[in-house]
């Protein structure tokens, strides 16, 4: 008999109890939810369980067995897992007792975690987990393609990758100083953008250059070019910026820099003389660090981008300790390589191309025509304008090359010519329209090689034709061997030596002045070029800060009255800290202190006499060409015999000089042993071009070839025969000229000029000129110098130009020569009579012509009978004469190529010399304005064909920070 079962009873969701086979049949008793049940006895519950809690679905009768489910506990058991497809959600049981449905008891094994993983957890976290699956794998495969990317843009397409990647730029972090101790001790120098002072940090002496709040921007830039610059020895260091609240409660940046206790070269030299050495020494440092500038480097993660600095002059330039320089003040300088985050358009053009110190300003930038086009090259060439400018101002207080007086006192290049304060119209019309450039004094011209050499790397560096320039590479060389130069050129040609005595020997030293009597130097605002004027007075009160003039640290301007106190005791003597730059006084010069003499250069002079004798025959016109090339091409040159012999201890000194320098970065040790710029100091040239053997043969030097104006350089030409013939130089030669009254020539060959007058306005002497200048601000005050009125003149000198452009006739000269009519007559009381017009005149003079270049070249013919006779360039010689004369000069230093060039092998039609052309009035072999000429230009037919446009080069960087690679 079959027991009735009273059950729990509730009918909730009848369909669902319906799917699981619970149908409920007996009678219901409402009132307590309970039912009977008619048929079996069995009860069941189903629950739906979930984080809320337990919810009942359904009670009742279970009439439904199977073989899984007997339900004859007395309790209502689950004893299946929940099920997946329930979500887990569900408890169902039965139970043969009364009412024993009421509750359930869960009686299934737990889940082992690591078998099966719990149904709850595949619930609602499932999705989440694939989605967080999903993302770490997605991220992973980002950072995987992106290190891919990385890798290939460092390593593979370099170059093109550095430049979109600011962040390989050196932004070497602040170094951690604690600007806390802080002390700002005196006002040393006034900038437009601020004052410079003499403080200290930590102790240490520092100088601060602080930034009103409204010249955030240079300072900014400043403070960005000094961590991208990285640190070179010619580079001023940057330790640490702060922007901090001034005393008038404005915001003020502070730029710490190492102090340079001889201040600026423009003060420098105004209060030291320089002997040759030690001048070249100290445009070597300047030249080096521009070359360093303009490169564009990469080591490993540490990318320097190309930069211009746009305002290189001697006040940014600063003296160190030991005679060499840093170049400071980037506050208008740009990044020329890399990424550039520049304004647009118009706008643009004039952020990047007028901007300076008007009197350092180049033809270009004052007409304001520079070859945006190839900006990275045009800007470069900018600089090496205003370079060129410091290399004449240097040099005009060399004493050496004043042999035979005063050192003329310091003057900023034009000074005679514009004055103080020269406007942007004033050397418009000075450098632009007049194509002027500073005078050589009288005393150089004496061609000796040495002084030959410096004049044409000077006029190679301020060429009108901006892409004629030397590339500050190139400069570097010439400068380097300008040191050798010297010695080898007093050594060999003893005609030409500077004939010293002792009462002139003082001249040969590197001395300082205590105080000049004007310094033109600008460097301050006039009060505090009082101070300054002041101070040199009183040295022993400010000896920190006048370093040179009182320091012993400064090795290379010694003081001059220091320097008679001991001159007694010690100048004869060999321990004496005497350098020998001549073989007739270096016994009686003391040297400057950082090259000590080895015992070896003291007994120089006591040199076996038949090595004399044989020297001295060796210098015969004859033998010139030939020694000279041994001297510049020779790698053995400080151990080879012979006539080098008695040479040896000079070119040792001046590399040791060199060396000292540069040793740092000669990593394969040659630099020392080999005083000639090695060849991987060069860029790399096209590998098209034939130019491309040594010169010299087997161990050759390597020089920079300036390829001269002879149009601007997308007409550059260089006859293939001669390029190749590696031995054969351009150097300056006389020039053949038909006298015109040119105002180029006036001007050039007007010596000494004081004053000249300028749209009938009268510029005073110099003297009067400096004068001024202590009542007035210097004219480098101006910032960004627009020139506004620049149309105007241009207009009104449209014919001038024109006559530039397509070559000029005798008419157009005239017009310019009524032009420059005051300068004329200023420039008469000086100048030789028309047809013998001054040398130097005639090498400045721009050439459009070059003579004939013969097809094979002989070398044989005697060299160098110009040196030292200017009037040998009397115009009377045969043209074919004068090649000759070139092609056997010494002066070996213009083999290379600037890096720029790109070669095409298009043969030229007629060359269009859109350069400064005066036909018919000059002509002139010299190297610059060579390549004219149409019969010449017939005979070769393979002319190689010279763009300036930037190439992408990678050589070896010696002058560099180790590690870094031009790209
Ligand atoms: N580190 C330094 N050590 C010694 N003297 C310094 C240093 N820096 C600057 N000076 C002096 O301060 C002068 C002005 O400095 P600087 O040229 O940097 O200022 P500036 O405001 O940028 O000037 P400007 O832009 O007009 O050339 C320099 O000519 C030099 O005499």
């Amino acid at each position: 008999q079959v027991e009735d079962r009273e059950c729990a009873y509730a009918e909730q969701q009848q369909a669902l109890a319906d799917r699981i086979g619970g149908g409920g049949e007996g009678r219901v008793f409402a009132e307590n939810s309970t039912i009977r049940c008619n048929q079996g006895n069995r009860c069941y519950g189903l629950w739906e369980k979930n984080q809320h809690g337990v919810r009942l679905v359904k009670q009742g009768c279970w009439t439904f067995t199977s073989e899984q489910l007997e339900c004859h506990d007395d309790r209502c058991l689950v004893t299946t897992p929940p099920s997946q497809v329930q979500n887990g959600s569900y408890r169902f049981c039965c139970c043969s007792r009364d009412m024993c449905n009421i509750n359930f008891t869960e009686d299934f094994p737990e889940p082992s975690p690591t078998t099966e993983p719990p149904f709850y957890i595949c619930g609602p976290y499932h999705d989440k987990a694939i989605v967080i699956a999903l993302a770490t794998l997605s991220m992973v495969a980002v950072l995987v393609v992106m290190t891919f990317l990385g890798y290939r843009m460092l390593r593979g397409d370099g170059k093109r990758g550095l430049h979109n990647m600011d962040m390989l730029e050196t932004s070497t972090s602040q170094p951690s100083l604690d600007l806390n101790s802080l002390k700002l001790q005196e006002l040393i120098g006034r900038g437009r953008y601020g004052a410079v002072y003499r403080g200290s940090l930590d102790e240490q002496p520092v100088a601060v250059k602080i930034f009103s709040s409204l010249n955030y921007q240079p300072f900014a830039n400043e403070r960005r070019m000094y961590r991208i610059l990285l640190e070179h020895e010619n580079v001023a260091r940057f330790l640490v910026s702060e922007e901090r609240l001034g005393s008038d409660g404005r915001t003020e940046y502070l730029l710490v820099l190492e102090f340079y206790p001889s201040g600026s070269l423009c003060r420098y030299l105004s209060g030291c003389v320089v002997d040759w050495v030690n001048c070249c020494r100290l445009m070597l440092s300047v030249t080096r660090g521009l070359a360093y500038l303009h490169s564009e480097l990469l080591g490993g993660e540490i990318y320097k981008p190309a930069v211009s600095h746009r305002d290189l002059n001697s006040r940014n330039v600063l003296v160190k300790g030991d005679g060499t320089c840093v170049i400071s003040d980037f506050g208008l300088s740009m990044k020329l390589t890399g990424h550039r985050s520049l304004p647009h358009g118009e706008e643009e053009n004039t952020a990047i191309s007028e901007v300076g110190t008007v009197r350092y300003m180049s033809p270009e930038v004052l007409e304001g025509a520079v070859n945006l086009r190839d900006c990275e090259a045009a800007l470069k060439q900018v600089d090496i304008y205003a370079l060129g400018l410091l290399y004449w101002e240097s040099f005009m207080r060399c004493s050496d090359l004043f042999p035979e007086e005063a050192v003329p006192e310091f003057q900023m290049a034009f000074q005679a010519e514009a004055g103080i304060h020269p406007s942007f119209e004033d050397m418009q019309m000075l450098v632009s329209r007049q194509k002027q450039r500073p005078k050589f004094p009288d005393p150089w011209k004496e061609n000796s090689l040495a002084v030959h050499s410096l004049k044409e790397t000077m006029e190679d560096c301020w060429d009108q034709d901006a892409e004629a320039r030397l590339t500050a590479q190139c400069a570097e060389e010439r400068l380097s061997e300008l040191l050798l130069i010297w010695d080898q050129d007093k050594s060999v040609t003893p005609t030409l030596n500077h004939t010293g005595t002792v009462g002139q020997s003082h001249r040969n030293l590197s001395h300082c002045l205590h105080a000049p009597k004007i310094s033109p130097c600008p460097e301050q605002s006039s009060s505090s070029y009082i101070e300054e004027r002041e101070s040199r007075a009183k040295p022993t009160l400010n000896d920190a800060y006048l370093g040179p003039f009182s320091g012993e640290k400064n090795h290379n301007c010694i003081n001059y009255e220091r320097q008679q106190l001991r001159s007694q005791a010690h100048l004869l003597s060999p321990e004496s800290s005497g350098t020998s730059v001549s073989t007739t006084t270096s016994t009686l010069t003391p040297i400057s202190e950082p090259q000590p003499l080895t015992q070896e250069d003291l007994e120089m002079p006591k040199l076996d006499p038949s090595e004399v004798e044989r020297n001295l025959r060796e210098s015969s016109d004859e033998s010139l060409m030939e020694h000279s090339q041994k001297q510049f091409c020779a790698s053995d040159i400080v151990t080879s015999t012979g006539s080098h012999a008695l040479l040896n201890p000079l070119i040792k000194m001046a590399a040791e000089v060199k060396g000292s320098e540069v040793s740092g970065h000669h990593t394969d040790g040659q630099g020392s042993a080999n005083p000639l710029p090695k060849q991987q100091n060069l860029p790399k040239r096209p590998s098209t071009l034939p130019l491309h053997t040594k010169p010299c043969g087997k161990d050759s030097s390597s020089s920079c070839l300036k390829l001269g104006n002879q149009g601007k350089s997308n007409l550059r030409q260089v006859e293939t025969g001669v390029a190749k013939a590696d031995s054969i130089t351009e150097a300056a030669e006389p020039c053949l000229a038909t006298f015109t009254s040119n105002v180029q020539i006036t001007g050039a060959a007007g010596g000494a000029v004081n004053g000249v007058r300028h749209h009938g306005k009268s510029v005073t002497s110099s003297e009067d000129s400096i004068l001024g200048s202590l009542a007035a601000s210097p004219d480098e005050q101006e910032p960004l110098l627009r020139p506004n009125n620049a149309n105007n003149n241009n207009n009104n000198n449209g014919e001038g130009e024109g006559e530039d452009e397509d070559g000029g006739g005798g008419g157009t000269a005239e017009k310019d020569s009524d032009q420059a009519g005051p300068l004329g007559e200023a420039s008469t009381s000086d100048m030789p009579p028309p047809p013998q017009p001054r040398v130097e005149a005639l090498l400045r003079q721009p050439r459009d012509r070059r003579p004939e270049r013969p097809n094979s070249l002989d070398l044989s013919v005697t060299t160098l009978s110009f040196l030292g006779e200017g009037n040998s360039h009397d115009g009377n010689e045969e043209p074919g004469e004068k090649i000759k004369k070139r092609v056997k000069t010494p002066y070996t230093l213009k083999r290379w190529r600037p890096t720029t060039w790109v070669i095409s092998t298009d043969v030229l039609d007629a060359e269009v010399n859109n350069n400064n052309n005066h036909r018919g009035s000059t002509r002139c072999g010299h190297n610059q304005n060579s390549g004219h000429g149409g019969s010449g230009r017939a005979k070769h037919g393979t002319s190689v064909h010279l763009g300036s446009r930037g190439g992408a080069m990678t050589s070896t960087f010696p002058t560099d920070p180790k590690d870094l690679t031009r790209v």
